[in-house]
């Protein structure tokens, strides 16, 4: 398995009554992407703020590449490239100038920093704006090329622990695939990634590992198989509700009009505002898309699509973004 780049136990940060993180554990392997999902003020900032020596944890421990980083907040600080979910203040530079100067910094030479920058401006697609000077009050170059170039100022040398915020935010659809793509290279090169972010769709597509906290507490952790929980033949059936109608699926909910129960064995069943979402066997798809149609002309759900399983469900009810039930009646 090879030594951690990066270790976190126990790790517990208050602000007054607010518990931010609450005995957090957590581990990096080299060459590993780990996820880090959760709610607004689950406590993700707080945990990457400790792991660069930005703020003291009250109790627990940090090993960053070996180095204790609590008693050795500079000496772990040089192991990690971040990128904060801030803007990074580049104004007065071009996108090439900033990603050099973070090479250079990070020892690499001038040769080997120009390179890099080479590589990642092919990778990210950023040569239109590559030699655009970046202009006071968010001028010259948009928040997205910003974040991108923010994104490639920790990507450009190598450190053995990556620490990325958010760094899809603003990018659009296009260069978030090929950033993903980045973040998988620079972990088969070897380095650890711990990934912060929303986005627990796009996140799946990348990720070795998550870890989902909520409220400060690390709720689920595991490769994105073993947290789906689900066969990989399993599909998932998302239903769209009627803004004022109840889920015809759901015995509980039914004032008006009889529910009509799934007509197939349900593994998961999640339900998220206004989408209910079933998790279901392939062999059971027909069945249950008849049954989803029929609601539909009886105008019972507004819309419904058989999708692939994906982590969101479980994302949404480990946080308790949504009420779930696990149902065990398949054979
Ligand atoms: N400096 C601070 N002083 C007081 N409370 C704080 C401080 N920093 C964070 N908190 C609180 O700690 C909790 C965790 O906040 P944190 O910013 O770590 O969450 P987050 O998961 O990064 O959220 P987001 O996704 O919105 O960035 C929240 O309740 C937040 O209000």
């Amino acid at each position: 398995m090879g030594s951690a780049v990066l270790e976190i136990e126990g790790l517990t940060r208050r602000f007054g009554s607010v518990l931010a993180n609450e005995r957090v554990g957590l581990r990096v392997g080299p060459g590993k992407v780990v996820g880090l999902l959760g709610h607004n003020g689950a406590g993700k900032t707080t945990l990457v703020s400790q792991i660069v020596g930005l703020l003291r944890p009250d109790s627990g421990s940090i090993r960053v590449a070996g180095v204790d980083a609590v008693a050795r907040p500079a000496a772990a600080r040089r192991c990690v490239a971040l990128q904060a979910q801030a803007q990074a203040p580049l104004d007065g530079l071009t996108p090439r100038s900033a990603i050099e100067i973070a090479g250079r910094l990070r020892g690499m030479s001038r040769a080997d920093a120009r390179a890099a920058v080479r590589t990642l401006a092919e990778e990210l697609d950023l040569h239109e704006w590559l030699d655009r000077r970046a202009l006071p009050d968010g001028g010259g170059l948009s928040g997205g090329v910003r974040r991108l170039t923010a994104f490639a100022m920790a990507a450009v040398a190598p450190v053995p622990l990556v620490v990325l915020d958010e760094p899809t935010n603003d990018v659009d659809a296009a260069r978030r695939r090929r950033l993903w793509g980045t973040v998988r290279r620079l972990g088969d090169e070897g380095a650890g990634v711990l990934l912060v972010t929303h986005n627990v769709v796009e996140a799946e597509r990348v990720v070795d590992e998550l870890v989902v906290l909520d409220h400060g507490k690390v709720v689920a952790a595991g490769s994105p198989e073993r947290l789906r929980g689900t066969a990989d033949h399993d599909l998932r059936l998302e239903l769209s509700l009627r803004p004022d109608g109840p889920d015809p699926s759901d015995p509980s909910e039914h004032p008006a009009r009889a529910p009509v129960p799934v007509p197939v064995p349900i593994a998961r069943r999640v339900r998220a505002g206004r989408r209910v979402l079933l998790t279901l066997a392939a062999a059971d798809a027909e069945a249950a898309v008849a049954w989803a149609a029929a609601l539909r002309a009886d105008g019972r759900v507004e819309s419904y699509a058989l999708v692939p399983t994906s982590l969101e469900d479980v994302y949404l009810a480990a946080t308790g973004a949504a009420t779930t039930e696990r149902e065990t009646s398949r054979a």
